[in-house]
């Protein structure tokens, strides 16, 4: 079997300054960055370099906006989902860098709407116009915090503020033919656009005032947002199933010894070592999906990487958009360096 790629984006969030440190090279392809050596990253593997260099799908420049990035990001996943196939589509940064904009969007203008009310408004229009099957859309909100997972849509939760660990738990369970089954994650029909975006709204409304004071910014979890399809064939028996994962990842920045303690310091490992195994996860997909090698994926190491199991490599569509902060590309290039380097 052929494994399709995992795409690889990369957005840089408009700043107010005018900013000379970076360098779009390869039509659109390619970025290098310039950082000045005292201000590296103590732990730069290579620090006698200066110019970092890094290769991508393809580089969106400050300008680019909201639905070029769904149109080149989502779109191919969110049409392979539609016919059968299971995807998932990441935002990777650092906190601030965007990936909340990219994933959900920005508060003031419509135009802002990010690749998951895109992806809503698409499915719906979209199954509209199929008349060769009738389809059913669920929908699953997990939030992954410490490596523990919290249902964000469960029909109990009443409007008032709850604490995180008040939230249903989600456990893993693994059924004899090593199917992940997610236990007490709840599934919700959404028969319209409108239903389905009130549940990312309600979702996200709960994710705010779970907030735990370690997890003050949300950027400390990781959110999952799962469209489950079923498409059945009219006038047939067959049925089709596939999911598409819209994943909002915590924020990528490694925290050091220095600047962390407690409970803080905790937390951060947990996000560390998650974005690690999601890493070493992506890297195999992507030397298998080369011909490089034929090692195992090992999806086991965290409950991140057991959830998307099924979606991710294979025949599944797999994009992942990274966001920068160009004023902080110091910090950037050291937490992409394993996955894009060239
Ligand atoms: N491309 C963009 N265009 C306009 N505004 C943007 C863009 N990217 C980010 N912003 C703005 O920058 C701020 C930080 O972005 P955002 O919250 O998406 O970052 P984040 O990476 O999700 O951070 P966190 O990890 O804390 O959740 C927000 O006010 C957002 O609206």
């Amino acid at each position: 079997m052929t494994e399709n790629k995992i795409n690889i984006f990369l957005r840089i969030r408009p700043t107010k300054k005018q900013l000379s440190n970076y360098e779009i090279v390869d039509d659109g392809q390619g970025l290098v960055i310039d950082i000045p050596k005292e201000n590296q990253a103590v732990e730069v593997i290579n620090n006698t370099k200066e110019r970092h260099e890094f290769r991508f799908n393809k580089v969106f420049d400050r300008e680019a906006r909201q639905e070029e990035i769904f149109q080149d990001v989502a779109l191919p996943a969110v049409t392979a989902a539609l016919d059968g196939f299971n995807g998932t589509i990441f935002a990777y940064g650092q906190t601030g860098s965007g990936k909340t904009f990219t994933m959900t969007g920005g508060p003031e203008k419509y135009a802002d709407r990010g690749i998951i009310p895109r992806t809503l408004s698409h499915i719906y229009n979209e199954l509209r116009r199929r008349s060769d099957f009738s389809y059913q859309i669920h929908v699953s909100y997990l939030e992954i915090y410490n490596n523990n997972g919290y249902d964000l849509l469960d029909p109990s939760l009443e409007e008032q503020a709850k604490q995180l660990e008040d939230l249903p738990k989600v456990s893993l369970q693994e059924d004899e033919d090593g199917n992940i089954h997610l236990k007490n994650l709840s599934a919700h029909h959404a028969p319209s656009e409108e239903e389905a975006l009130n549940l990312l709204f309600l979702g996200d409304t709960i994710r705010t005032t779970s907030e735990t004071p370690m997890n003050l910014a949300s950027s400390r979890s990781h959110c999952i947002f799962t469209l489950f399809i079923t498409a059945c064939k009219v006038g047939t028996d067959v049925i089709r199933k596939s999911k598409l994962h819209l994943v909002d990842l915590a924020g990528s920045e490694r925290v050091y010894k220095t600047s962390a303690q407690g409970s803080l310091l905790k937390e951060s490992k947990y996000i560390n070592v998650s974005l690690h195994f999601l890493e070493m996860v992506i890297v195999a997909l992507q030397e298998r999906s080369q011909g490089k090698n034929q090692r195992h994926i090992p999806y086991r190491n965290s409950m991140m990487t057991s959830v998307l199991r099924d979606s991710l490599g294979g025949n599944c569509k797999t994009s992942m958009i990274a966001t920068m902060n160009p004023e902080k590309s110091s910090l950037f290039q050291f937490s992409l360096h394993d996955i894009f380097v060239i």
